[in-house]
């Protein structure tokens, strides 16, 4: 019994030897693509690969390896993945990310668009054992569908990153957080708050949904080749809670309101076209709500899919911007300048107001029956173009 105790502990053992080497050989492997400026020698090979590919880099596609493996340490880091974690990560480039990504999660979707960086990626990956843990999508990543994930951690390519996060914090995946380095210019409009200079829509439509936390800097010189910009890393977490908000409504408004973000709303609402504009909407909203009410009987509001309103919407509209009698013109721009006044809105700047505020603002317009959103554009893509 006891000699049969002292075999399965050997045994035991034995296992747990092989797994911490392969554990090892894999940091160490890991460590040879990533640490020719830190200190420890690699052969020649790795320490290029780490640095960037043979083949000439686009900055047309942002590519810009980060070769300070502290730096790619902290990111990993901060990111506080889970063993469990499938990690999506948009840009690999040659994978110097990617490779601590795949030691500290179960899983990595890549989505990069150039095949070069994608050869590459796939060979250092195979060289480390982790090939059966990634999957590489060889796409644009603003055009494609992407499959379900814990977590995001990528150092983007910064000329899509708008775009970008409107698609994660708006799209359909519920993940705990995206650790993105950005441009530092970028990441402080993010995380820009009312009545800071920089704060503007993008940063609005971002937190109605998702809470932004800034991270760390990261110097150019992390970089080969070395941009023109610095950057940062901010961690943004999507809300568990949301607002009971139209978005398509909300997009609209946001989009009236920050054109100038700086005029006050009465100055911005009192325009001639924009009272035009919102006349026509709010027109349309009507109408949309008459005929709902008579079909469903019961009324659904404005929607933010496409309807099949949207063929005779077109033509109205045309129709209401040349037939519009100055009187109703000047009645509806009351109406609007009234609510402000009322609300306590008439002398405020948009980029000094919160989230609530707005909403609130929001809420009693449509109340009065002042709508934003031409239901002409409404589909998710033609959202996220917009912004
Ligand atoms: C800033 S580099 C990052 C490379 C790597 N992650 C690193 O940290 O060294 C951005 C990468 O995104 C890729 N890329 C550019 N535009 C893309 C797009 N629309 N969709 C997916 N990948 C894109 C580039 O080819 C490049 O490999």
């Amino acid at each position: 019994m006891l000699r049969k105790c002292r075999s399965v502990r050997a045994d035991l053992n034995r296992l747990l030897w092989r797994r911490d080497r392969a554990r090892q050989l894999q940091a160490k492997c890991i460590h040879a693509r990533t640490s020719e400026d830190d200190g420890h020698r690699t052969s020649k090979k790795g320490a290029r690969e780490a640095r960037g590919p043979e083949f000439q880099l686009h900055k047309s596609k942002g590519q810009h390896i980060l070769t300070n493996p502290r730096v790619l340490d902290s990111i990993v880091r901060r990111a506080d993945l889970k063993p469990g974690d499938t990690v999506l990560e948009i840009g690999p480039g040659t994978g110097n990310l990617t490779l601590k990504l795949l030691e500290a999660s179960r899983k990595v979707v890549a989505v990069e668009i150039d095949g070069r960086m994608v050869d590459v990626l796939r060979k250092r990956v195979a060289d480390c054992g982790f090939e059966d843990r990634l999957t590489v999508i060889q796409k644009d990543a603003l055009k494609t569908q992407l499959p379900p994930f814990d977590i995001v951690v990528a150092n983007i390519p910064y000329q899509i990153s708008s775009p970008l996060v409107i698609k994660l914090v708006y799209g359909k995946i519920r993940f705990r957080s995206a650790t993105l380095l950005l441009q530092k210019e970028f990441a402080r409009r993010l995380l820009a708050n009312p009545g800071d200079s920089e704060y503007n829509r993008l940063a609005v439509n971002v937190k109605l949904v998702a809470d932004v936390e800034f991270a760390m800097d990261v110097s150019k010189r992390d970089f080969l080749p070395v941009p023109k910009v610095d950057s940062s890393v901010v961690i943004i977490r999507p809300k568990t809670e949301l607002p009971t908000v139209n978005l398509a409504e909300w997009w609209a408004f946001t989009r009236t309101c920050f054109g100038k973000k700086n005029k006050t709303l009465g100055a911005t609402f009192k325009q001639k076209r924009k009272v035009m504009e919102i006349l026509e909407t709010s027109t349309l909203a009507a109408l949309r709500k008459h005929v709902t009410i008579n079909d469903n009987d019961g009324i659904s509001g404005v929607s933010m899919e496409g309807s099949d309103m949207d063929e005779g919407g077109k033509s109205e509209e045309e129709s209401l911007s040349s037939s519009v009698p100055e009187g109703e013109m000047n009645s509806f721009k009351e109406k609007i300048v009234g609510v402000l006044r009322a609300e306590g809105f008439e002398d405020k700047r948009p980029s000094k107001l919160s989230n609530d505020e707005l909403l609130h603002l929001l809420a009693v317009l449509n109340h009065a029956g002042v709508y934003f959103h031409n239901q002409t554009n409404s589909r998710r893509d033609a959202l996220l173009a917009d912004i």
